[in-house]
């Protein structure tokens, strides 16, 4: 696991080539002013999920580099935890398209991400 997703606090409860789940539990130091869990660590789960995601359908030893991200904030995360689900989109031969929807515990989605993310086997 990025030492990154470590310390924001994700918890992965799926992982295959098919889809990746990741949680983050809403903390209030992970809030924002309006009392919802801040955008960046909204963008730091999908992006750990997505990565991993990838990583997963690359070849054997692909390191995941997110080069292009997009988000929509749809509803904020106030309270119990925050749900991602990645899934690919496309897999190329260097790079991987995927989106990952974020729920809140009532499962309304909140948060929706896509990302182009290389999918490199690194060179030494
Ligand atoms: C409020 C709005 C922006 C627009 O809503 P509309 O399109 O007009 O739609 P609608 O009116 O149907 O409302 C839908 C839902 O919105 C909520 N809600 C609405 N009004 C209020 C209100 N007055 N007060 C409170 N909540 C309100 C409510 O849940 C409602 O659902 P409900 O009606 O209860 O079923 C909404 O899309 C939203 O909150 N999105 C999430 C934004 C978010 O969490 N951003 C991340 C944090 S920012 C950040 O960290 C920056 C950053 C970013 C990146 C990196 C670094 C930093």
């Amino acid at each position: 696991m990025a030492p990154y997703a470590r310390t924001l606090g994700v918890r992965f409860t799926a992982l295959s080539a098919e889809g990746v789940d990741a949680e983050l539990d809403f903390a209030p130091e992970l809030s924002t002013v309006g009392g919802g869990l801040h955008g960046g660590a909204l963008m730091g789960l999908a992006d750990v999920a997505s990565a991993v995601c990838a990583a997963l359908n690359g070849p054997a030893g692909a390191v995941p580099a997110t080069t292009t991200s997009t988000t929509h904030f749809l509803r904020p995360v106030r309270e119990g935890a925050a749900y991602a689900k990645a899934r690919v989109l496309r897999v190329g031969r260097d790079t991987a398209v995927v989106e990952c929807d974020i729920e809140d515990d009532r499962r309304q989605l909140c948060t929706r991400v896509t990302q182009t993310v290389s999918i490199r086997v690194p060179r030494d």
